[in-house]
């Protein structure tokens, strides 16, 4: 049985006073474990950006209690924020966007490496390329981001994520940009992960199919309220909230999701590992 790495008990979050309060999330309650992949969905609004970052130690809980590997996340001082952002990276949406444009790759990833001594942080940085897909890392290093696909730079986001080893990657829409062949690819890099680095995922999206594709686990939220969390195939295939029931109705193809699932039990856990193409 896998311990658990993070632990969320009754959390809530309050933004604004009296006629403007909003109450993004609402006592909360979920569990990560080593090694596994958890995804929150929900519509735009439901609070799964709110979450990530209370996750993610960037913004005060306003009660409940969130503890990574026991410790309290909302009572750490600032060397203690500065250790946990090496257990728990981040990748966001749009990868690059606050980066300048006429740097190569090396050059913006050069920034990370800093928190790294030279040595460590170069071959740790092989190390992370290669983990992504990229055996030859100069085959990215030397370019520029608007040489990349948009698959490759959030790639390169995620490998800078990986020079830290967390031990919890959390990653907010960070798919959302892409299309869908890019999507599936870096899904996979992301599964691949968890087989390769027995790392924790936890993957934030506003689509179901991607969330079902890529979790063991799926928590689904509505207006700030977790409505329902439980194992990817029994979200899909015996969704129990009628909201989850609307979501998956939603979804074009999910057919095509449930192919995918299927395929992904029946060939046990080294399925998703075999992802040798990537874009
Ligand atoms: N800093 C803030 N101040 C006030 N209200 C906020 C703030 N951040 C988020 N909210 C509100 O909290 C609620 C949840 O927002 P949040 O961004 O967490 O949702 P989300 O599910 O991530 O949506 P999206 O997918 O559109 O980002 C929304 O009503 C939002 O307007």
């Amino acid at each position: 049985m896998s311990e658990d790495v993070l632990v969320a008990s009754g959390v809530s979050k309050t933004f604004g006073h009296g006629k403007n309060v909003v109450e993004a999330v609402k006592d909360v309650s979920f569990a990560l474990a080593e090694n596994e992949v958890v995804t929150v969905v929900g519509e735009s609004g439901s609070g799964k950006s709110t979450l990530a970052r209370m996750v993610l130690g960037l913004m005060p809980i306003t009660s409940g209690t969130m503890t990574f590997r026991g410790n309290d996340v909302s009572k750490m001082n600032a060397r203690g924020r500065t250790d946990y952002w090496k257990d728990v990276q981040a990748v966001f949406q749009d990868p690059f966007s606050s980066f300048n444009q006429f740097f190569t790759v090396r050059r913006l990833l050069a920034r990370s490496m800093r928190l790294l001594d030279d040595k460590v942080g170069a071959e740790r940085l092989e190390e992370a390329l290669g983990h992504v897909g990229f055996p030859n890392p100069a085959d990215v290093l030397d370019r520029y981001p608007h040489e990349l696909s948009g698959g490759q730079r959030q790639r390169v986001m995620i490998a800078r994520a990986l020079m830290m080893r967390p031990k919890l990657l959390v990653a907010d829409e960070a798919t959302s940009m892409l299309d869908a062949s890019l999507r599936v690819n870096v899904l996979n890099v992301l599964t691949d992960l968890r087989e390769q680095l027995g790392m924790t995922v936890l993957f934030i999206t506003h689509d179901i199919g991607q969330a079902c594709y890529v979790a063991d686990r799926v928590l689904v939220m509505e207006h700030g309220v977790m409505v329902e969390q439980g194992r990817a195939e029994d979200v899909i295939f015996n969704p129990q909230h009628e909201y989850t029931q609307r979501l998956l109705a939603d979804v074009p193809k999910l057919h095509e999701v449930q192919d995918l699932t299927r395929a992904r039990v029946s060939d046990g856990p080294s399925a998703s590992g075999a992802h040798a193409q990537r874009v």
